[in-house]
């Protein structure tokens, strides 16, 4: 059964079992631009009780790059290497795991600019994605329907600027057989200040139910963003933990990795939603907020 972090004593059993903290982003440390209570208290605190701290989000509109500012913003310094977000790990499935064919070796990008970036990174050159001309209302006259031969992937996330006309082109590529379709994540929804909005899973859901594709998925609770982490970081997983405001995402993500779990309820889930789950789904632990842990504590 989920146990509630509530007391001091709970919250000092909870901390002495990890040495590292996964921590997902929307919902938990913020909601976009909104930083949530207590958290850089907390995040402090923890690296000054030597606790390794990682972030692993499933937000690809921003590089790790720019999450690094993100975070500055807030007044934390982390750098890029201890940010893990679903842009990433596709540009890298793409490039380790997928490997295109070189006659084949460009992404067609249904999402916004951290997936251009983490793609360049990588040496992989990307179209369509944050193209201003794909802004234009869509006609059968679009330049963009002259494919390009060279396409030999798409890759489908959060795009808060999308429209028929990205849609509509990014179904002709999956109508392509050997163009492959890669999802950066399956988040049907995502929370904001106040609201819950449609997230890139649901973005992704229209052209795959267009073009009667499922796509492989690389950001959690996909094990492979799980094994990148812990092949750069090397901690052990038997003392870390996932933080996280989604079930079926960020608890499952860290359920299946072998970590300890935390949700907490700034995001997507509710004490209802743990209670329905058979004991063995639940996170092991909950919390109102992360910055309960430091609040406690005090
Ligand atoms: O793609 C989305 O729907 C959102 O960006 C995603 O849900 C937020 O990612 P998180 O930081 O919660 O993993």
């Amino acid at each position: 059964m989920s146990q509630k972090l509530t007391t001091k004593q709970e919250v000092e059993q909870f901390l002495s079992q990890y040495d590292t903290f996964l921590f997902d982003c929307d919902g938990v440390l913020w909601l976009g631009t909104h930083i949530l209570p207590k958290v850089v208290e907390t995040l402090t605190l923890l690296r000054s009780l030597g606790k390794k701290l990682i972030f692993v989000t499933n937000n690809s509109t921003k590089s790790r790059r720019e999450y690094t500012q993100k975070f500055e913003k807030f007044g934390l310094t982390v750098t890029a290497e201890e940010i893990f977000g679903s842009a990433f790990a596709s540009a890298v499935y793409l490039k380790n795991v997928a490997k295109l064919p070189k006659e084949k070796s460009k992404v067609w990008v249904l999402g916004q600019s951290g997936i251009e970036e983490e793609l360049a990174e990588v040496g992989i050159e990307s179209l369509g994605g944050s193209n201003q001309a794909l802004d234009e209302e869509f006609t059968t006259e679009s330049p963009f329907l002259k494919l390009d031969p060279e396409v030999g992937a798409v890759i489908a996330g959060l795009d808060t600027k999308v429209n028929y006309h990205r849609l509509a082109i990014t179904l002709q590529y999956l109508l392509q057989p050997d163009v492959k379709f890669i999802a950066t994540n399956i988040d049907s929804t995502y929370p904001q200040k106040g609201m819950i909005l449609p997230g890139a899973g649901s973005i992704i859901e229209s052209v795959a139910f267009a073009s009667g594709r499922t796509p492989v998925a690389c950001g959690k609770p996909n094990q492979a963003m799980m094994e990148a982490i812990v092949a750069q970081h090397g901690f052990d997983k038997k003392r870390a933990c996932m933080v996280g405001d989604r079930l079926n995402t960020d608890m499952k993500f860290g359920r299946d990795g072998g970590l300890g779990t935390l949700l907490v309820l700034t995001g997507i889930e509710t004490v209802d939603k743990i209670h329905a789950l058979e004991a063995s789904e639940q996170p092991l632990y909950f919390a109102d907020k992360l910055g309960d842990i430091f609040e406690l504590l005090q």
